[in-house]
């Protein structure tokens, strides 16, 4: 038999705030989620009630010295389902049967929010399908799953802003109070609709990095490339290095030519779209699916790209010397007095110390390299959700769209300035041999595409297409933006809150403005999604991170 309710600071349940105007939360369990939840919720002004299978035992071991558990009452599961309106049953899937079964009736019409993972990642059935099944006549929400306890933690809710909370429910009325109370908590709400999305849910926070393996493997792929070609260039046909500077002077060179392809591959897939869009004459076509993962990749090869260059820069300035850049400084010359012999030299000889200072090359790749690294840093704080919060949309437009490839343009200016002087010395056939001109090659092609498209005609014609225009104008009429419905959810996983406001304000489409229901600032909802703006954004913004 459970134990009967049992106030965690008896004579002082009503000075912690509570707000009767807010609907009652329950919290079934009492473990880590269970108190950093309901310590969250009392800091919100909710009135909450934790519900335990013993609740006299669970007393004596939670952190009720803790401020924020002080009026939280802690009672038994049945007493916890009868009071509250909202309950979060924040208990493992695996103890659902046990412990829930027998609450079929006291759960009836009640919003049973569950929060529940699971381990492995495929499952014919979502927890929170499974606890419909359970408890039939309650309103299962699927909801907070993702949130980590150490998010719930930031008692200030300064630590969640920008979080996603998804929720999920057959029941309207279900999803809408629990979006309310994750919007109060400080979270943003992606509401996904029907139950059968918890599966989606749950799958998600088992996948990890799963954003990240494309690009990272295509980086090391490219840098393993470069690294050969270096060490055959340079100790193999040449012997130019000793295999002592191997870690540092060798090691920086496919490095920074690494960095610099990433950085073009996070802009190619923005002019390859620009590219099939003007062929194609309509942007309701989608794009062959090895461009859409591209595409939704750019934010990590470009902070891949950036990570490379901090490398790449750190290496360099340990290095500034004449020894190792010699082509940067000036050679210092010493003259020997005119009666010193080889018999003198053979005994001793101290040389005066000649100081010299660096060729107009070196300085200017200095100072265009300093400049493109400013910048890069610039966008890829601009990345950061709080940053990217203060900028309003011309603002982050600028920054993802212009000065990001101005920076590429930097860095192939970086590196002609350094490689450029060789380049017409080297001649037709050995130019092919130059780690300088090979690098800037692919960045130069996506900066010329780029040029292309930002004049006339073409970046009209490219803009009248991004903004509905087809080119067949029956296939307009017979193309609605239902073509486009199948905007996956996938899509929503890595954007920020800065997406969903800037979604709601850039909805422009053609030919359905009326079926958007992007909610807003605080709230998106992609559940009844009837437009193509998710992959317009996707074809159409070059957000560098
Ligand atoms: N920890 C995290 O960061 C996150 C956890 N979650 C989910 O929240 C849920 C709770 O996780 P967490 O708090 O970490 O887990 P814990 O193991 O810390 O707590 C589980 C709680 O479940 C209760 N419980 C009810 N029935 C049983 C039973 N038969 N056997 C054992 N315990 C039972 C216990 O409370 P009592 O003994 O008082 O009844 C216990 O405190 C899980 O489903 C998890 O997937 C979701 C997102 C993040
Ligand atoms: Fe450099």
């Amino acid at each position: 038999m459970e134990e009967s309710l049992v106030p965690l600071m008896e004579n002082d349940t009503k000075s912690s705030g509570t707000n009767g105007d807010r609907v009652r939360i329950g919290v079934v369990g009492t473990g880590n989620f269970a108190v950093a939840f309901t310590k969250c919720l009392v800091m919100a002004g909710y009135n909450v009630i934790m519900g335990s299978r013993r609740p006299g035992l669970r007393k004596s071991t939670l952190p009720m010295t803790e401020e924020c558990l002080c009026g939280v009452e802690l009672t038994t599961i049945s007493e916890c389902f009868t009071n509250s309106d909202v309950i979060f049953i924040a208990i493992h899937m695996e103890d659902f049967q046990d412990t829930l079964g027998k609450y079929q009736e006291l759960t009836r019409g009640k919003i049973l929010v569950d929060v529940s993972n699971r381990e492995y990642r495929y499952a014919a059935h979502s927890n929170a399908e499974y606890l419909t099944s359970i408890l039939p006549h309650a309103i299962v929400v699927k909801a907070f799953n993702s949130v980590p306890t150490q998010a719930l933690e930031q008692l200030s809710g300064m630590g969640r802003e920008g979080l996603k909370v998804l929720v999920a429910s057959d029941s309207q009325s279900g999803r809408t109070a629990v979006s309310e109370i994750a919007k109060s908590l400080g979270f943003l709400v992606i509401d996904l609709g029907g139950l059968k999305s918890a599966r989606y849910m749950e799958e998600q926070v088992l996948k990890t990095f799963t954003l990240w393996r494309i690009p990272l493997f295509l980086t090391f792929g490219i840098f393993n490339l470069w690294s050969l070609f270096i060490v055959y260039l340079y100790f193999i046909e040449k012997t130019a290095y000793n295999w002592e500077q191997i870690f540092l002077k060798v090691l920086n060179k496919p490095l920074c030519m690494t960095a610099i392809t990433v950085l073009a591959l996070t802009y190619l897939p923005g002019q390859l779209a620009a590219v099939l869009q003007v062929i194609n004459g309509t942007k309701h076509k989608r794009f062959p699916r090895v461009l859409d993962t591209w595409l939704k990749s750019r934010k990590q090869l470009g902070i891949i790209s950036y990570a490379l260059v901090c490398v790449h820069v750190i290496a360099s300035v340990l290095m500034l010397s004449p020894t190792y850049y010699s082509s940067w400084f000036h050679h210092a010359t010493v003259t020997l007095p005119a009666n010193v012999s080889h018999a003198t030299l053979d005994a001793e000889v101290v040389l005066p110390v000649t100081r010299t200072w660096m060729t107009w090359k070196g300085e200017a790749a200095c100072l265009v390299g300093i400049a493109a690294f400013l910048l890069m840093s610039a966008v890829a704080l601009t990345s950061i959700p709080s940053v990217g919060e203060s900028l309003n949309w011309s603002e982050w437009t600028c920054v993802h769209s212009k000065l990001s490839y101005f920076v590429l343009f930097l860095s192939v200016a970086h590196v002609c300035v350094m490689g450029g002087p060789g380049w017409a010395k080297a001649g037709p056939y050995k130019i092919w041999k130059s780690i300088t001109f090979l690098s800037s090659l692919l960045p130069m092609f996506v900066l010329v595409l780029k040029i292309l498209f930002s004049l006339p005609p073409l970046s009209g014609y490219l803009r009248k297409i991004r903004r509905g225009w087809e080119r067949d104008s029956r296939k307009a009429q017979s193309s609605p933006c239902s073509r486009n419905h199948d905007v996956t959810v996938v899509d929503i996983e890595d954007e920020s809150q800065k997406e969903g406001s800037r979604l709601s304000k850039l909805c422009g489409c053609a030919h359905g403005k009326g079926s958007h229901n992007y909610k807003g600032v605080k709230g998106v909802s992609f559940a009844n999604t009837n437009c193509h703006c998710a992959s317009e954004r996707l074809q159409t913004k070059t957000s560098m991170f």
